[in-house]
């Protein structure tokens, strides 16, 4: 009886959405991303990214990878919005910030918007995935350099990974995706959200 309700339990929680934050700073390449993210999961054709402008409010995109469905929140990085990231913290299962990797006279100001993302608690134990964007730009620093010019503090205790990845060609796009859902499936940040999820539903 027990393993029919556990059974129906881990069922009716693998269909609640995982909520994935896109943060980073501005130009870094978020909304682009979001949009090949779309077009190499869905039918339907991202906006091109010649047609993409500047965020200022919000944008949300909705993807399902293996089985997974994931809902993205996309911000704006103007150091004027930057303030409010955190009103997305509490209910996020996972980050990605993403890095214009072929801008390196902009990796400082990344480094500081990214720690103080780190530092703050709503955040705690959520899943983190840096990426190294705009790949296809030669000079664009690899996944294996960024971590030296970011140089983190307090990165060993949560899950991370550095990606490479262009979101004009599409690189690293799934790999990125299946490790977010993959780790993402197994964190205590996800458990702990869902359990929240549930007590909510469970009102009268
Ligand atoms: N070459 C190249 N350019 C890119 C890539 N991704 C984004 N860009 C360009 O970088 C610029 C900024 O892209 P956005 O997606 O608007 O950046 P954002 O991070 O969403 O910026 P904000 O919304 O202001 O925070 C645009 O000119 C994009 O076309 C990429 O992978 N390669
Ligand atoms: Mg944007």
């Amino acid at each position: 009886m027990f393993s029919l309700f556990y059974g129906l339990w881990k069922y009716l929680f693998s269909k609640m959405e995982l909520h994935v934050l896109i943060l980073g700073i501005d130009k870094a390449g978020k909304t682009t991303l979001l949009e090949k993210m779309k077009s190499v999961y869905s039918n339907i054709e991202g906006i091109p990214p010649d047609r993409i402008i500047p965020t200022v409010g919000l944008n949300i995109g909705r993807i399902e990878v293996a089985n997974s469905k994931l809902v993205f929140w996309d911000l704006g990085g103007q150091p004027g919005l930057r303030s409010i990231w955190e009103k997305y913290y509490e209910e996020a299962h996972a980050v990605i910030f993403v890095v214009d990797a072929s801008c390196p006279s902009r990796f400082e100001d990344a480094k500081s918007a990214l720690e103080k993302v780190l530092r703050h608690e709503d955040l705690q134990g959520a899943p983190l995935l840096i990426l190294a964007n705009k790949q296809d730009i030669p000079e664009a620093v690899s996944a294996d350099e960024l971590p030296q010019y970011l140089d983190l503090k307090k990165l060993d205790e949560r899950v991370f990974m550095f990606e490479a990845v262009s979101a004009y060609d599409g690189m690293g796009i799934r790999e990125s995706a299946e490790w977010l859902v993959e780790v993402m499936e197994r964190s205590k940040r996800t458990e702990m959200l869902r359990a929240r999820a549930g007590a909510m539903g469970a009102g009268p």
